[in-house]
């Protein structure tokens, strides 16, 4: 075999995170300072604020402790959760940016996952093709465990587009250098 065909997307996603990672405290950081004193709330790293307005993050160690019992999940996260966030990840990544992750941290999916990409070695030639790739490597988990298929002519109504205000969270069109 050759040079790792995934080298190229797994060093594009590690500029991707570090890029992610700073914005996300940069934001965070003008969140909390929005929303209360800024003698109060130094570095917020990540935890949840119980008041009526949504969850923000927070450096607080006792932050979770005032949360409501039924904002609390501290379980570990299931399958099905880690499922469809990481599909949410995958998908948007695809339709926006031509880019996969690189590690699955369920085991029984992982190994799953292995087959599948061993038949249907990726192809990222374009971002067009990238989508529909997944698309079709996601339908065919779907089909082992019996759910529906996808139209893959839907993914980009689907996840070509993030909701935010203003286009401010929308990649397409901007000039951040990955
Ligand atoms: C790489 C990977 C491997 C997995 N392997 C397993 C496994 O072996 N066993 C197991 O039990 N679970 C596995 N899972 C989890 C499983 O695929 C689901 O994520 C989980 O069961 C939750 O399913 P869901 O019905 O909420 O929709 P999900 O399959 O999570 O899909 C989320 C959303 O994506 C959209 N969507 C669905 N299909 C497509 C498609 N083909 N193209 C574009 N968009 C689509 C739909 O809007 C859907 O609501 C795996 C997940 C991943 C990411």
């Amino acid at each position: 075999m050759g040079e790792n065909p995934w080298q190229p997307l797994l060093q594009t996603f590690e500029k991707l995170s570090n890029c992610v990672q700073t914005h996300l405290s940069n934001f965070i950081g003008i969140q909390n300072t929005t929303r209360r004193s800024s003698t109060t709330v130094q570095n917020p790293v990540i935890s949840v604020d119980s008041s009526s307005s949504p969850p923000i993050a927070t450096n607080s160690s006792s932050s979770l402790q005032k949360l409501p019992l039924k904002e609390k999940s501290i379980g570990p996260v299931t399958k099905e959760d880690l499922g469809r966030a990481t599909w949410t990840f995958l998908h948007t990544l695809a339709a926006q940016m031509s880019i996969l992750s690189r590690m699955y941290p369920c085991r029984e999916c992982a190994d799953h996952f292995k087959e599948i990409l061993r038949s249907n070695p990726a192809q990222a030639g374009s971002q067009e093709e990238f989508s529909q790739w997944l698309c079709h490597v996601h339908n065919t988990v779907n089909r082992s465990l019996g759910k529906l298929v996808f139209p893959c002519e839907r993914v980009d109504a689907r996840w070509g587009k993030l909701e935010c205000e203003q286009k401010s969270c929308d990649l397409h069109g901007t000039s951040m250098d990955f």
